[in-house]
Parts: structure tokens; sequence; C-alpha cells
């Protein structure tokens, strides 16, 4: 049996580097736009400001993206901290959406 494997080269400027590295922004934008409605929807079922900051959810959430971050490559490290300052702006943008549906 064939097994077609796919192998990206490496680089060989830094121009490369960063036309690759814009690429895979444009990817993660579209995708956190994806992210953010789903933010922005679960604003309607949470009845006070505790129930958005959801820290136990965040705690799994965090959790889960490190043991993700692993097996993927990625160093947990650098994973905990891209979500928690993401986890942080979706919050912010929760209690907005929030406090707007209650009034
Ligand atoms: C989207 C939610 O609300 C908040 C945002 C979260 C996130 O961006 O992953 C997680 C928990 C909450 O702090 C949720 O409760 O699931």
């Amino acid at each position: 049996m064939m097994i077609a494997v796919t192998v990206t080269p490496p680089p060989t400027s830094l121009a490369e580097v960063r036309a690759r590295i814009d690429a895979i922004d444009s990817d993660l934008v579209r995708l956190l736009a994806r992210r953010q409605d789903l933010v922005r929807a679960a604003a309607a079922f949470k009845s006070d400001d505790q129930a958005v900051r959801a820290p136990d959810r965040v705690a799994r959430v965090i959790a889960s993206v490190r043991e993700r971050a692993s097996a993927e490559g990625l160093d947990p490290a650098v994973a905990e901290a891209v979500w928690r300052a993401m986890i942080g702006a979706f919050i912010e943008l929760e209690l907005a959406e929030h406090a707007t549906n209650r009034d």
C-alpha cells in the first residue's frame, strides 16, 4: 500500500518565514471570528457576571489545551499563555454582551 506523506520544506528566507506566519494568522483570525460568535451566544444562557466568567470552565479549557498542545508539539506554557490572554479578552466581550442583553 502507498501512503502519501506531504512534507513542507523548511523556509529559505526570513521573508518566506513571515509569509507563512501571515498565512497561519489569516486562518487563526477566521477561526477566532467563529469562536467569538459562540462566546457571544454563550452570554444569552448566563444569569450573572460570575456565570459569564465561569472560572471552572476556564480551568478545564486550559487543562485540555495544554494536553493537546503537548501531543501536537506546541509548548504547553505557550499554549496556556495564549489561551489565557484570548479567554480574558473574550470574557470582556461577553460581559459587555451580557450587560446589553440585560438592559
Ligand atoms: C464561552 C464561555 O464563557 C467564557 C469564555 C470562555 C472561553 O472563551 O473559552 C470560557 C469560559 C467563560 O469564561 C463559556 O462559559 O463557555
